[in-house]
């Protein structure tokens, strides 16, 4: 339980990760040394601790349009074979080094055109380092599985084409299709073409939505466009009713209420839909607080859709710019709002459920190394939380 969870003990367990930006996970290391070889002028004071500084205060601004403007740095730096390469194979290492066992990373190819790569090449050259990473971290004992998301940019025209480049990279590394970028006035309908085309190809689609936006923008992902997930879709909350408003009001005090009686808590008909039909929620605690869309960690609405048994998953969302890990995900949830071992057990089944993997490897991870390493460190002190349905 609590008590007897170690920072230590969380940093060892394996993890799932569904939600991470390959450009929003860039060492800034790599960023500093890429931009001085490209001749890419960046903020900040030149060194490596005082760019991730920059990074994390940028975008601690209370908006998603002031977080994403930081990107431009990242994405500067990706735009040849070369650099897309290293920046994917260290990517997988840094996910490795951090317990992670099976992540999807997303970007979006078409931002990544500017030195004349095709959206092809570029696909190929973010494959090839995710293999390489993947066969080092093997190699040095900590197998993991990465498959990459395609993402389109919901501001920009090309989404059909990008939805189609996932299609054809379908089964080599590419395991589905995103929308990204900021989202009020962008609503995901726009976008209706390049989710049809997936529906139609059986391939699968998880869409930002329910972040900056609230409840109309869960819907259409939803019920217009098919989303398999939930990209963030924290505001889901709005339709969850607390008597005298909603979760995402109170948060804090939701999650008393939802720990107290979860009973008590009145669900309205999209929330209703989201919890039966098992939605899985890429919920992000860290890049909320962020943005504004949470208050804090010990308020984030996580807290009460988990014991209200959403499908709840945890990711990192961006790691340079949030200063974070799935470790520190993990830990500050132990930490400021209470969860146990048998919590981070259930969020990591969840997201290996919802994955964008084939069924039998998924249930692999699940049997053979998730289930197991979480049962080694448990205290025996509690029952494992049952299964959702
Ligand atoms: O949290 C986010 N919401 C919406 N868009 C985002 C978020 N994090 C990153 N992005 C954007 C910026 C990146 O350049 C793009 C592709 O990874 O996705
Ligand atoms: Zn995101």
């Amino acid at each position: 339980m609590t008590s007897s969870l170690t920072r230590e003990q969380v940093a060892g367990l394996p993890k799932v990760l569904l939600h991470d930006h390959l450009d929003g996970g860039v060492r800034s290391a790599t960023v500093l040394e890429l931009a001085a070889q490209i001749g890419h002028e960046l903020p900040g004071d030149g060194t490596v601790d005082g760019l991730a500084e920059w990074f994390r205060a940028s975008a601690d601004s209370g908006s998603l349009e002031r977080y994403l403007e930081t990107f431009v740095h990242t994405v500067a730096v990706m735009q040849t074979r070369d650099h897309l390469y290293r920046v994917a194979r260290e990517c997988v290492l840094d996910l490795a080094a951090d317990g992670v066992v099976y992540a999807e990373s997303r970007y979006a190819p078409e931002q990544h055109l500017q030195r004349g790569l095709t959206l092809d090449e570029v696909v190929e050259a973010v494959n090839a380092g995710f293999r390489d990473g993947e066969a080092q971290a093997a190699a040095e004992g900590r197998p993991i599985v990465v498959r990459a998301l395609l993402t389109a940019m919901r501001h920009a025209a090309q989404s059909t084409e990008i939805a189609e480049l996932a299609v054809r990279y379908r089964g080599q590394g590419v395991a589905g299709f995103d929308i990204a970028g900021a989202e009020a006035g962008f609503p995901p309908s726009r976008h209706l073409a390049a989710f049809e085309m997936m529906k139609r190809a059986n391939a699968h689609v998880t869409i930002h939505a329910g972040e900056a936006f609230g409840l109309p923008s869960i819907w259409e992902a939803l019920q217009l466009c098919g989303a398999d997930r939930l990209g963030h879709g924290v505001r889901i909350g709005d339709d969850i009713g607390l008597g005298d408003g909603t979760v995402t009001d109170d948060p804090a005090r939701a999650n008393q209420v939802a720990a107290d009686d979860p009973s008590a808590l009145r669900l309205g008909s999209l929330a209703a839909y989201v919890r039966d039909t098992r939605v899985p929620l890429e919920l992000c605690p860290h890049s909320n607080v962020q943005t504004g869309a949470a208050p804090s960690i010990a308020a984030h609405p996580i807290t009460a859709l988990a014991r209200l048994r959403y499908r709840v998953t945890l990711n990192t969302d961006n790691r340079l710019m949030s200063d974070t890990t799935m470790t520190k995900e993990m830990w500050a949830l132990v930490e400021e709002a209470g969860w146990d071992l048998d919590d981070l057990r259930w969020v990591t089944v969840n997201a290996m459920k919802s994955a964008f993997l084939p069924f039998d490897q998924r249930l692999a991870l699940i049997e053979d190394v998730i289930k197991p390493a979480y049962s080694c460190s448990s205290s025996g002190s509690s029952a494992p939380r049952s299964e959702s349905p």
